[in-house]
């Protein structure tokens, strides 16, 4: 058995991973590490940043075979605050191998909490009247209406890492 660290206890990314990965060839080992970014990410690149920071603590605390991070960020665009994801996968051999997922756009009220310095699962609880968003159906399942919550997002990106690592495996060393 090969062994998965995940760099989060969060249990609505930890159930993303094990949702996409084979419980026949790996085991999982969610692990609380420090993204080395800033709690709420205000970028792509910090964000990915922090998935990759993530994936290579976990890594490393567990000597494990396989890190993923998964993290949550805002991005600011000319139209307004929007949700970022990144995820990153890394292995013993160096491979780092990463990817973006969905970005909606967040209302206004919720995007002008977060860029006064609050973070976004904090603001979430107070608008929604509920305890933990952020490890349930998360901002995204919150602004779909529950079509697609949070775990459903980190599946996505979590199938690209697993997709574009197989690929890796297969043919060999490439950019990215
Ligand atoms: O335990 P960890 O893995 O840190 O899980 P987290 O919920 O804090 O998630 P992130 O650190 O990846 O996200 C950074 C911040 O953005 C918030 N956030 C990001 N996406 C969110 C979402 O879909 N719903 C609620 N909060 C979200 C999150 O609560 C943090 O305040
Ligand atoms: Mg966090």
């Amino acid at each position: 058995m090969k062994k998965i660290a995940i760099g989060t206890t969060n249990p609505a990314k930890v159930a993303a991973v094990k949702a996409v990965f084979s419980h026949e060839c790996y085991v999982f080992m969610p692990i609380s590490v420090s993204s080395d970014v800033a709690s709420q990410p205000f970028s792509d690149e910090e964000t990915r940043l922090g998935a990759i920071n993530r994936a290579k603590n976990a890594l490393a605390k567990e000597q494990a075979d396989i890190g993923i991070g998964l993290e949550g960020g805002v991005t600011e665009t000319k139209d307004g605050l929007w949700l970022c994801n990144w995820g990153a996968l890394v292995d013993r051999n160096g491979a780092v191998i990463s990817a973006g997922g969905a970005r909606i756009p967040l209302p206004s009220e919720v995007a002008a909490e977060v860029m006064s310095g609050r973070e976004l699962g904090d603001v979430m609880d107070e608008y929604t009247g509920k305890r933990n968003i952020r490890q349930k159906e998360g901002a995204i399942g919150i602004f779909t209406n529950g079509y697609v919550d949070r775990t459903d997002m980190f599946i996505h990106i979590t199938k690209l890492l697993a997709g574009q690592y197989e690929f890796f495996c297969q043919n060999g060393q490439f950019t990215l």
